[in-house]
């Protein structure tokens, strides 16, 4: 009997135990893996032992261009991966948390992928010149901000169109920001799907549980990932974080010593920026804060 033929497909959700994979002529297909080395992400491009007319084992996942990824003390949780930017949704009201959006930064910054901080709910105009206030200290972290309002549709197609067209985009945001919001206006077809979902899980609320990706209707792919409440770097080394403050690079460079923490050195770059106001105290200190946190896991 002829074996049947490997298939070539995407990973277009995940779900704890099994994936859904799209093959090139757009039909679905439930997968699992064969094994460790087969754990799969949302993006993946992976070869597939097809199993009956509707399932798959996952035989193999490709070389991925880019992972990005969070982790705590115990788990690591994989947003996805090959992706070419990551749109990082913040918010007046409730206010996002600095922190939050400084450590995604970091772990893009980290992965080789360009973040853009997307600002929600700009009508909230009592909030506003706060929430840009607090996002004007990553101007010199290079990053671009673009400002939406989720409930005007018209205004997110002009302000997003254009970053998203032909390009695979990763949505990243705390709970509240208006993501899924957002997610409906960009995606028309992602709607009926969260509450297809939120009916299956019985909550009757549509907060996403699940990373999945969605094609644009211009062309390109928009992922949406969970809300999340922490965001853990375990997994990256001093120079990784050290690297996920861009602002930091040309200072490094006059540095005396040579493996300078930036925290107390002589003739450290870093903190004579910081004394000339060149560098933000908010962004030091929350280098400074992931540092500890890895040191204490003693990871170095
Ligand atoms: N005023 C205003 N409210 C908005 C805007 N966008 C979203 N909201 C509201 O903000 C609240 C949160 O929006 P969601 O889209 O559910 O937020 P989310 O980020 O997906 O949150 P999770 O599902 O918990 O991850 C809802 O009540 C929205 O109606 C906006 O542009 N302006
Ligand atoms: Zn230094």
């Amino acid at each position: 009997m002829d074996k049947d033929p490997v298939l070539h497909g995407r990973i277009i959700a995940a779900h704890g135990r099994h994936y859904t994979a799209e093959l090139p002529d757009g039909s679905l297909r439930k997968c699992f893996p064969r094994g460790k080395k087969a754990v799969a992400v949302v993006g993946d491009r992976v070869s597939i032992v097809p199993q009956g007319t509707e399932e798959g084992a996952i035989d193999q996942v490709l070389d991925r261009r880019n992972l990005l990824y969070r982790s705590d003390d115990v788990r690591t949780k994989q947003f996805a991966a090959n992706v070419d930017q990551l749109l990082i949704v913040v918010a007046p009201e409730p206010m996002f948390s600095d922190d939050l959006l400084g450590r995604a930064l970091v772990a893009a910054h980290s992965a080789g992928i360009e973040p853009f901080i997307v600002l929600n709910k700009i009508d909230l105009e009592a909030k506003l010149p706060r929430a840009r206030e607090r996002l004007a200290l990553l101007s010199k972290a290079n990053v671009r901000i673009i400002e939406v309002c989720a409930t005007d549709p018209e205004q997110v197609h002009t302000a997003l169109g254009h970053l998203l067209q032909g390009r695979s985009s990763l949505l990243l945001g705390q709970s509240g920001m208006g993501k899924s919001t957002l997610l409906n206006v960009l995606v028309p077809q992602a709607q009926a799907h969260t509450q297809e979902h939120s009916q299956a899980l019985g909550t009757g609320k549509h907060t996403t549980t699940s990373t999945r990706l969605y094609s644009l209707p211009e062309g390109g792919d928009l992922i949406d990932s969970p809300g999340f409440q922490a965001f853990g770097l375990y997994h990256l080394s001093s120079t990784e974080i050290e690297q996920g403050f861009p602002e930091f690079s040309a200072e490094v460079e006059h540095c005396r010593f040579y493996n300078c923490t930036h925290r107390h050195e002589p003739g450290c770059g870093v903190l004579a920026a910081l004394a000339r106001g060149d560098i933000s105290p908010e962004r030091h200190e929350l280098y400074k804060r992931i540092l500890a946190e890895n040191e204490a896991q003693g990871r170095y």
